[in-house]
């Protein structure tokens, strides 16, 4: 699935000197095309969002349902702790927990998902990183849609022994300012630098990092997708 002709020598000297990198043309073209077309078709997304610490996952036929004044108190709740703390409302399809489980049938996203699983692709993550402890990556799918985003974290997580995290995005002719960007924030609150999602570049680096995805525009006119997830170190440890 990697396209075979990447500089993976430049990569790491870049890796190296940054802790991160955005990689364009990552995954031949031909596999990219029934990716996406596969999820467009249409993919069982849920609305994920966290009420303080817990994360949620919402039915988005559920969520039609509500009236306007379910949906606001929502909004609001959601609203106040995006202002002063860490807060997330994007739409997601769970894709390594839904193929552990045995539930999913998507066979594209299934093959990319036994791609970032393969010797090959933990191998070009080493070679890029410098960093052969890569023994497994989680993978999720998400949709960020107008009104969807998610703070400043660090994506460190005691139990889950993530070494980096990684973004393919799928959305072509993305505007810097419908937002949606992936922004990295120096201690000083400034971002040092932000990756606007290019289809079909794979955004990697080194958690723990604060970054961010920034509000996605009401008149942002796609919606931004991406697989993403963390190549991780222990494969016994898929919780
Ligand atoms: O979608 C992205 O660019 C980054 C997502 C992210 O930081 C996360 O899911 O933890
Ligand atoms: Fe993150």
């Amino acid at each position: 699935m990697l396209r075979s002709d990447i500089d993976v020598k430049s990569l790491h000297t870049l890796f190296k000197a940054y802790d991160r990198l955005h990689i364009p043309d990552i995954l031949r073209p031909d596999a990219l095309t029934s990716l996406v077309e596969e999820i467009e078709a249409g993919i069982p997304w849920r609305l994920s969002l966290n009420s303080g610490p817990k994360g949620l996952d919402l039915s988005l036929d559920e969520l039609t349902q509500l009236d306007d004044e379910s949906r606001k108190k929502i909004d609001d709740a959601v609203y106040a702790q995006a202002a002063t703390g860490f807060q997330y409302r994007f739409d997601a399809y769970r894709l390594s927990d839904e193929i552990e489980a045995g539930r999913a049938t998507l066979p594209h996203l299934m093959a990319l998902y036994a791609f970032l699983n393969s010797d090959s692709f933990l191998k070009f993550i080493a070679d890029v990183t410098g960093d052969a402890r890569g023994r497994y990556c989680d993978a999720q799918v998400t949709r960020y849609r107008p009104g969807h985003f998610l703070t400043t974290h660090t994506d460190a997580h005691e139990e889950k022994h993530r070494l980096f995290a990684y973004v393919l995005n799928l959305s072509g002719d993305w505007r810097s300012d419908w937002g949606g960007l992936l922004q990295f924030i120096a201690p000083d609150g400034h971002i040092s630098e932000a990756y606007t999602p290019v289809r079909n570049a794979l955004n990697l680096f080194k958690v723990p990092q604060a970054h961010a995805v920034s509000f996605v525009a009401p008149f942002a006119a796609k919606n931004r997708l991406s697989v993403t997830g963390w190549v991780r170190m222990k494969p016994d440890a898929r919780t």
